[in-house]
C-alpha cells in the first residue's frame, strides 16, 4: 500500500471531512454544524492521507490558547478531527499522522498539544496524559433542595435569546478563563460553538434557551439549556438539559442553579460536562440523588517539555530532577531540573542525579494541577529515586482548582 500524507488543500475539505464523518458512523452533520467546522478548520495545520485519490486519513489542529496554573494563557495545539478509513485501520496511519503533527507543533513553537478523545485508550501511546476530568449530573430536582448563599435574591434574572446574548455571555466567559486551568481563551469565530443548536440534534427538546444573571445592569452570569417536556400518568416530568453555566460570584451562580431547579413542569436536571469541584455539589441537599459520574476530559501532551513546564507556576517551592522517558518525541528524553514556586519556574537540562523517574505522559496528566504525581506513583507510573522528592513535586504540581474544559472540539 502506498499512501501519501500531506497538508490539506482548501479544495479538498469536503472529501476530507466526509472521511471523518464516515469514520464516526456516517451520519452527516447538520449544515450549520458542518459550516462552523469548515470555517474553523485551519487548513494549513490539517493533514490528510490519500490512497489512489481517496482520503483515508484526517487529523487537524487548532491554534488554541490554554489557561494554565498561575493564570497565564499559553499557546497549545488543539488536536482534532482524527480518523482513519475502516479499510486502512491498524496499519500505522494514525501513528504516522501523530508523528508528523507533533513534529509540526514543535517547529511552530507551541509547547503543548491537547485533545479530547473519542476513546481514552488511543492517545497514551503518543504521550498524552489525562489532565482534566468532567462530571455529569442527573439530578432529581423534585427531591433535591438547594441552600443558596446570602445575596442570591438580589440577583436579577433575565431570559434572553442565546444568539443575541452571546457577547454578554462571552464577556463573563473571558473572565473565567484565567481562573480555571484547562479553559481555552475564545479564538475568533469560536463563540458560535456554544450556541450551535441544530434542530436535528434536539431529540424532542426545545431550542436552546438562555438566562442571564444581572446586578446593577451588569451581566454577572449565564446559563444555557434546553427543556425536554415529558408527561406520564402522574403528571409532568420534564427534563432540564443544562449545556453551560458560568458566573462571576457565588450569589449569581446560586441564582442560576435555583432558576434551573425551579423551572415549572420539570423534575430532572441533566448536564454532561461540569468541573469535578463544581460548587453545586455543596448547594444540594442530597448528593446521592445527583447521579454523579466522572470521565476523562482534556488529554495533555508536553511537546517541548522544558518550555511547557515553565509556562505555569507551582503551588509550593519545588527543586527536583526529573528523569523523563518519551520514546515518541525523543527530544524530551533525559534529565530535567524543575525549579519553581508560586511566582514562576525554570526547567532546564541537567547532568545531576535523577530524583523522580516518569514518562512524559505522567507530566501531561499532572500539568494542569488536577492529577497528583503521588497517585500516579501509587499506580507505579512514577518512581521516587530520592526520598522526599515525590511529596515535594506532587504538592507543587497540584492546584487548588480542578482543571476543566467546558466544551469539546
Ligand atoms: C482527537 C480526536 O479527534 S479523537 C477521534 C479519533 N477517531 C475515531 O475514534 C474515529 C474512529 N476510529 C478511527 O478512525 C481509527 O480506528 C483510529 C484513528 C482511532 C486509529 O487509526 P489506525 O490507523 O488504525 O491506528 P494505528 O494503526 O496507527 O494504531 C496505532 C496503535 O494504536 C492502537 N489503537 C488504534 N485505535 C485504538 C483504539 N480505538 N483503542 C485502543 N487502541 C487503539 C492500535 O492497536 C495500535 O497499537 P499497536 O501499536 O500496539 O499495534
Amino acid at each position: 500500500m502506498t499512501t501519501e500524507l500531506r497538508v490539506l488543500r482548501q479544495t479538498e475539505w469536503d472529501a476530507w471531512y466526509g472521511q471523518l464523518e464516515l469514520a464516526f458512523g456516517g451520519i452527516p452533520e447538520a449544515p450549520e454544524e458542518r459550516s462552523l467546522w469548515n470555517d474553523l478548520t485551519e487548513t494549513e495545520r490539517s493533514l490528510g492521507v490519500w490512497d489512489d485519490g481517496a482520503c483515508v486519513g484526517t487529523a487537524g489542529a487548532f491554534s488554541f490558547r490554554l489557561a494554565v496554573p498561575g493564570g497565564s494563557v499559553v499557546p497549545a495545539a488543539g488536536v482534532t478531527m482524527v480518523s482513519v478509513a475502516s479499510t486502512h485501520r491498524r496499519r500505522g496511519i494514525l501513528t504516522s499522522m501523530m508523528r508528523r503533527q507533533l513534529s509540526d507543533v514543535r517547529s511552530g513553537g507551541e509547547p503543548l498539544a491537547v485533545l479530547t478523545a473519542s476513546e481514552p485508550a488511543i492517545y497514551g501511546r503518543f504521550g498524552y496524559g489525562i489532565g482534566t476530568q468532567q462530571m455529569s449530573l442527573d439530578i432529581d430536582t423534585a427531591r433535591v433542595r438547594l441552600t443558596v448563599p446570602e445575596g442570591t435574591d438580589g440577583v436579577r434574572l433575565r431570559i434572553s435569546d442565546p444568539v443575541a446574548a452571546v457577547e454578554r455571555c462571552e464577556a463573563v466567559y473571558a473572565r473565567r478563563v484565567p481562573v480555571r486551568p484547562g479553559m481555552l481563551a475564545r479564538r475568533p469565530g469560536w463563540a458560535r460553538l456554544p450556541v450551535l443548536d441544530p434542530e436535528s440534534e434536539r431529540a424532542g427538546a426545545s431550542p436552546l434557551q438562555c438566562v442571564l444573571a444581572e446586578r446593577d445592569g451588569e451581566t454577572v452570569g449565564y446559563a444555557r439549556y434546553a427543556v425536554k417536556p415529558d408527561w406520564d400518568a402522574e403528571g409532568p416530568k420534564g427534563i432540564v438539559q443544562l449545556r453551560d453555566l458560568e458566573a462571576l460570584d457565588p450569589a449569581a451562580y446560586a441564582a442560576l442553579w435555583r432558576h434551573l431547579f425551579d423551572l415549572d413542569l420539570t423534575s430532572r436536571l441533566t448536564t454532561r460536562n461540569r468541573p469535578v469541584d463544581d460548587p453545586v455539589l455543596h448547594l444540594v441537599s442530597d448528593v446521592r440523588r445527583c447521579s454523579v459520574r466522572v470521565r476523562d476530559g482534556l488529554h495533555v501532551r508536553p511537546v517541548e517539555l522544558g518550555a511547557a513546564l515553565e509556562t505555569r507556576t507551582y503551588a509550593r517551592p519545588v527543586d527536583v530532577v526529573l528523569d523523563v522517558s518519551d520514546p515518541f518525541c525523543p527530544w524530551n528524553e533525559g534529565r530535567w531540573r524543575i525549579s519553581g514556586d508560586a511566582k514562576g519556574a525554570s526547567c532546564e537540562r541537567t547532568g545531576d542525579p535523577a530524583e523522580l523517574a516518569l514518562s512524559v505522559r505522567e507530566l501531561g496528566a499532572a500539568f494542569l494541577g488536577g492529577v497528583s504525581l503521588g497517585a500516579l506513583a501509587g499506580a507505579g507510573r512514577v518512581r521516587e529515586l530520592r526520598q522526599g522528592a515525590l511529596a515535594e513535586a506532587s504538592g507543587a504540581f497540584l492546584g487548588d482548582v480542578a482543571p476543566w474544559l467546558p466544551h469539546g472540539f
